[in-house]
């Protein structure tokens, strides 16, 4: 017979549909007149078979607990079976002591009720009560088998055995069950043989129920008859050679008690049974029968898969070892409640990683980390805590290594993220920081450091899990390094912005010094350009030691810097010399040198040659004394040593570029080539003056007699008259001299001369320009007017071979 088909004596008129569902799962609802009033009393008095007569085990008993509503009870609930031959008043006796509804035989058939093992919620009270088959049935004949089985069963998960008999049946081997108490007694024994030394967990009450009890035999009696059977039976076991001195009372409490006849004495029974109920009830009482003792510590919710092992054990005739069977029932039951708390913990973590994975900071996500963790190992504590305490802290371990190693990526992400976001954050601060001229340069990036560094300790010490081994030191480690590096970057770009300030100001100071000493070519010429420089960079070199301290700029790194910012100075004082000394800009000197001696006197007055001057001599001195300033400016060189600049050659600008650096070659201004090259094209600028010089002796010579004037006169005169005499000539000279007199009157005479006069004076230089191109190349072909111009270029002709020849 299968679970799902066991017969229900009530008629299915009566069954609601509540009623028909605990049918289909294999339950049994009410019968015997304890109809439920509610649908959640008919759920929690649904009794089960657990147990089939063809010894299968049912798979509803996990949901059948849920529907008593024992799942949760965790230790908070007691389980009974009863014994004893059939047709004994089991059932009866169950169902009037714990509510329950098992099948109770119809009085006018004598045959077995209860088959295989029925479970039942006591009513109002955490009790499994299992009604277990009778033995000594004719249904089963000489099988022992299914007793010895049950026997186990019960032994391995009830507290309280109730023994059903006879009061006639007392003192009768067969009739008291001792057969079957010797097989609990046995089982017992293996079950718990060596685990009742503590006392704990293999501790059984054995409550015996002696039914129809008239009176005639007084309890005692029954009760010291029932005793001394029961040492007999201990006795004559044959024990294991360890467990030979064990007495049945370090296994079993014995408890006795009557209840008269059922039909008989009807009312007695009734008030005797709820005189007895109290015992399972009433926790107060001394004789309270569920003593935490018997408990087998199976929390609610693993009962079903325990049983289930239990009875599969049994079946199969393994040696059935309960620590082992607790060991497995707690593995399955942890893991299984370990899953459940995983998987929200699982859907939580998700909703984080998406954030993280995008590169977002979560604010407070060490308190989100933390809540859904303890959230998960709470529930499991509550739930597994009560199983076996090895496998429980091991799966509890396992169950944090996987939520651990779930946080982990979002711990390392938030840690990333937060690192960049620091990073970012420190490099903003340090630009808004330098922004402007009045900064220090330390304290800026102090302030910044620490700010960044304290957000990312707060905010990494914030996503820190407890009793992890995670760390985020390295991160900071790299953070440190990076600020570090940031930093010094910074540091750099602002030392050559510093620099670059300080070579420009530099250029500015040495530009009007340079150009003044380099106009004068005195001897003392580059003494002065030098100790200009020097001055000047000293001041550069201080004010650059002044602001580096604010930088905190290394010994190395102010050597450096110093090094460089004397090259560029030296090469900001060469491009100023260079500047000056341009092929036009020297010339244009050299001229000027040269004008001022030949074309004004000692006194700085214009000369005005005559024909009786020396003007060839005073030519020849000043173009000598002219030509004399070109080696001067040809090289820097002081007159006193002490002056003189040396950089290193090698030293190549750190801060700039890595060109290769020669600094003798810096000193020399002009070559030799380019110094004759510079030679000869001032005495063709001299020539010209020279010429021009003569020209001018000419010219003044050339000068009009004053009888001219008469004869201009004299000879003119027909020419005024004729101006004068036709009104057209008329009209013209009258408007000119109307003109004339509006423009004296207006008093427009000053600009208008002014005009005038720069008009004829750009006419002038352009005429003059133009006769010197001219000039210049015939004058050699006109021997007698510049024989001494020859003279002269023959003169620097030779000068020029000769300098040339000490070359090769
Ligand atoms: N004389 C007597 N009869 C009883 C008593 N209690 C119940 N009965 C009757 O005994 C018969 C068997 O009752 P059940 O409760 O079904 O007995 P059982 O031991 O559960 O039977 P199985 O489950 O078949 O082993 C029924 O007819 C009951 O009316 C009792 O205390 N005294």
């Amino acid at each position: 017979m299968s679970l799902d088909s066991q017969p229900v004596k009530i008629p299915h008129s009566t069954l609601g549909p509540s009623l028909l569902t605990a049918q289909l799962n294999g339950t049994k609802p009410t019968i015997n007149g304890h109809a439920s009033e509610s649908n959640e009393s008919s759920s929690t008095s649904e009794r089960l078979q657990v147990i089939n007569d063809e010894k299968n085990f049912t798979t509803h008993l996990t949901s059948q607990i849920g529907r008593w509503g024992l799942r949760d009870a965790g230790f908070n609930y007691n389980i009974v079976a009863v014994f004893g031959s059939q047709s004994t008043g089991k059932s009866t006796l169950l169902n009037r002591l714990f509510g329950t509804t098992f099948d109770v035989m119809d009085e006018t058939r004598r045959q077995q009720t209860t088959k295989g093992i029925w479970m039942c919620r006591g009513k109002d009270m955490g009790v499994m009560v299992m009604d277990v088959e009778g033995t000594d049935g004719r249904e089963r004949g000489e099988d022992q088998d299914f007793e010895r089985k049950s026997a186990l069963f019960s032994l391995a998960s009830s507290e309280v055995l109730l023994i059903n008999l006879w009061e006639h049946q007392v003192g009768l081997y067969q009739g008291a069950n001792m057969g079957l108490l010797k097989t609990v007694f046995e089982v017992n024994l293996g079950l718990f043989g060596k685990k009742a030394q503590d006392g704990s967990q293999g501790r059984t009450l054995l409550l015996f129920v002696i039914r129809d009890h008239i009176g005639g035999t007084p309890l005692a009696n029954l009760q010291a008859t029932l005793t001394a059977d029961l040492r007999k039976i201990w006795d004559s076991l044959s024990k294991p050679q360890d467990l030979q001195d064990r007495q049945l009372s370090d296994y079993f409490d014995l408890a006795f008690t009557a209840l008269p006849h059922k039909i008989l004495a009807t009312d007695k029974f009734e008030s005797e049974v709820q005189e007895l109920r109290k015992r399972f009830v009433d926790k107060t009482r001394d004789d309270f029968v569920f003593k935490s003792a018997y408990h087998k510590r199976i929390p609610a919710d693993g009962v079903a898969f325990y049983m289930e092992n239990i009875w599969e054990q049994v079946q199969t005739n393994k040696d059935l070892d309960l620590p082992t069977q607790q060991e497995l029932l707690a593995q399955f039951r942890c893991d299984e409640i370990a899953s459940v708390a995983l998987a929200d913990f699982t859907e939580q973590s998700k909703s984080q990683r998406r954030p993280i994975e995008a590169g977002h900071v979560v604010e407070g996500l060490g308190d989100l980390m933390r809540n859904w963790r303890s959230h998960a190992l709470s529930r499991y504590d509550c739930d597994a805590s009560r199983y076996h305490q090895g496998v429980y802290q091991r799966k509890r371990a396992d169950l944090l290594g996987v939520m651990d190693s779930t946080l982990s990526p979002l711990f390392l992400g938030q840690l990333k993220n937060l690192h960049k976001s620091c990073l970012s954050a420190f490099k903003k601060e340090l630009l808004e920081g330098l922004r402007g001229d009045e900064y220090s340069f330390a304290d800026v990036v102090g302030k910044a450091r620490t700010k960044c560094e304290t957000r990312f300790a707060d905010g990494a010490k914030e996503v820190s899990v407890e009793d992890t081994d995670w760390t985020w030191q390295d991160e900071f480690e790299s953070l440190r390094e990076e600020i570090g590096n940031v930093a010094d970057q910074c540091r750099k770009d602002e030392t050559k912005k510093m620099v670059n300030l300080i070579e420009r100001n530099f250029r500015k100071q040495i530009s009007e010094p340079v150009d003044i000493s380099l106009n004068k070519a005195t001897p003392y010429m580059w003494d002065k350009v030098l100790s200009t420089f020097k001055e000047t960079l000293e001041k550069a070199e201080s004010t650059y030691l002044a602001k580096a301290k604010s930088f905190n700029c290394t010994d190395d790194e102010n050597v450096t810097s110093l090094a460089a910012l004397r090259k560029r100075a030296w090469l900001a004082l060469k491009a100023k010399i260079d500047e000056q000394t341009a092929d036009t800009v020297i010339l244009g000197k050299l001229r000027t040198h040269f004008e001022e001696r030949f074309r004004y006197d000692e006194n700085a007055v214009p000369r005005v040659w005559r024909p009786d001057d020396d003007i060839d001599g005073a030519f020849k001195a000043a173009k000598e004394q002219t030509i004399d300033l070109i080696p001067r400016y040809a090289k820097i060189t002081p007159v006193d040593p002490s002056l003189e600049f040396v950089l290193p050659s090698e030293s190549s600008d750190p801060l700039n570029s890595t060109d290769e650096f020669d600094f003798p070659s810096t000193l020399v201004i002009f070559t030799e080539t380019k110094s004759l090259d510079l030679t000869s094209r001032f005495r063709k600028d001299a020539d010209a003056y020279y010429v021009e010089a003569k020209r001018s002796t000419v010219s003044s010579i050339a000068q009009v007699p004053y009888w001219m004037y008469g004869v201009l006169v004299v000879l003119g005169w027909n020419e005024a008259m004729v101006v004068l005499f036709n009104p057209l000539y008329f009209t013209f000279t009258l408007m000119a001299l109307i003109t004339s007199y509006f423009i004296v009157k207006l008093g427009l005479t000053g600009p208008l001369f002014q005009v005038s006069k720069t008009v004829l004076a750009e006419v002038q230089t352009q005429a003059t320009n133009r006769m010197r191109d001219h000039f210049s190349q015939p004058v050699l072909a006109q021997p007698v007017r510049v024989s001494s111009v020859r003279d002269y270029n023959e003169d620097s002709d030779q000068e020029m071979n000769r300098s040339r020849s000490g070359y090769m």
